[in-house]
């Protein structure tokens, strides 16, 4: 679905990115894992073309992604950023119906499409008439995810969709949305700090460190397999009950 073709990107002297190459299949879960500052989110928003490469290219469906064609290309892509990125002027109905709206859908259709999504993403109705103010952090989550859903897009690409959630809502949210992706079939690039929840979600993990790809398979070969002492380093660093010392 993506492939970046030796990949780099500089801020400054800060390196985001080094040489990177990749590929994501289409129909699969990945997950971009790797410390703080890794480029995680440079190659997601890369994806969408909110960031271009300093050298390099980034190919969607085996074409370049091209300024001149990007609105046609996002179309295909759904986004959601942390906390669900809303417009906070908008209600929860406001913000998943607007490019729709501009698209020109008709009332009827997008009241249909939102109910559909709003019962896949167990979203309660009453929800969609608030502000995101006034939602929780996991149903703002929702509306994010139905809003990224509504055009129906061929790949999601989730930013730490459920980075600032409480424990409960977090592990239910996770339940949830892997029944979503084995329901869709889509193809999902997620970004997280949580290995566990990289496992659970994803599969092929990728692992990246300062700008580049360390290690990319199956979080089990990761761990059994690292090709350097810091994959196994990173993929246990997370404290269990079994081993709180
Ligand atoms: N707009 C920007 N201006 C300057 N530096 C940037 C910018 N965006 C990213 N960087 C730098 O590029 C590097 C990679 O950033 P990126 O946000 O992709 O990392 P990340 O792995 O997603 O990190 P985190 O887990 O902390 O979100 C970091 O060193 C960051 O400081």
């Amino acid at each position: 679905m993506f492939e970046l073709r030796h990949v780099s990107r500089r801020y400054g002297s800060s390196v985001a990115l080094e040489d990177v190459d990749l590929r994501i299949e289409a129909g699969r879960s990945t997950a971009l894992i790797g410390p703080s500052g890794a480029g995680k989110s440079t190659v997601l928003r890369m994806l969408i073309g909110l960031e271009w490469p300093d050298a390099g290219t980034v190919l969607f469906r085996g074409e370049p992604l091209q300024r001149a064609r990007l609105l046609e290309q996002r179309r295909r892509i759904g986004y959601v950023i942390q906390e669900g990125g809303l417009f906070p002027h908008l209600t929860a109905a406001g913000n998943v119906a607007l490019l729709a709206r501009t698209l020109g859908w008709s009332r009827a259709r997008i009241d249909a499409r939102v109910q559909e999504l709003a019962a896949l993403c167990r979203l309660p109705g009453d929800a969609l008439r608030r502000y995101p103010a006034e939602l929780s952090g996991g149903q703002r989550q929702r509306v994010g995810l139905i809003r990224a859903l509504m055009l129906d897009p061929e790949v999601l690409l989730l930013d730490e969709p459920l980075g600032a959630l409480d424990p409960i809502i977090r592990h239910e949210l996770q339940a949830q949305m892997r029944e979503l992706f084995a329901t869709l079939g889509k193809t999902v690039v997620l970004v997280t700090h949580d290995v566990a929840e990289a496992a659970y979600l994803a599969d092929p993990l990728v692992l990246l460190r300062g700008g580049r790809v360390v290690q990319q398979g199956p979080a089990r070969e990761l761990l059994q397999a690292p090709v350097e002492p810091f994959v196994r380093a990173f993929m246990t660093a997370q404290r269990s009950l079994e081993s709180p010392a």
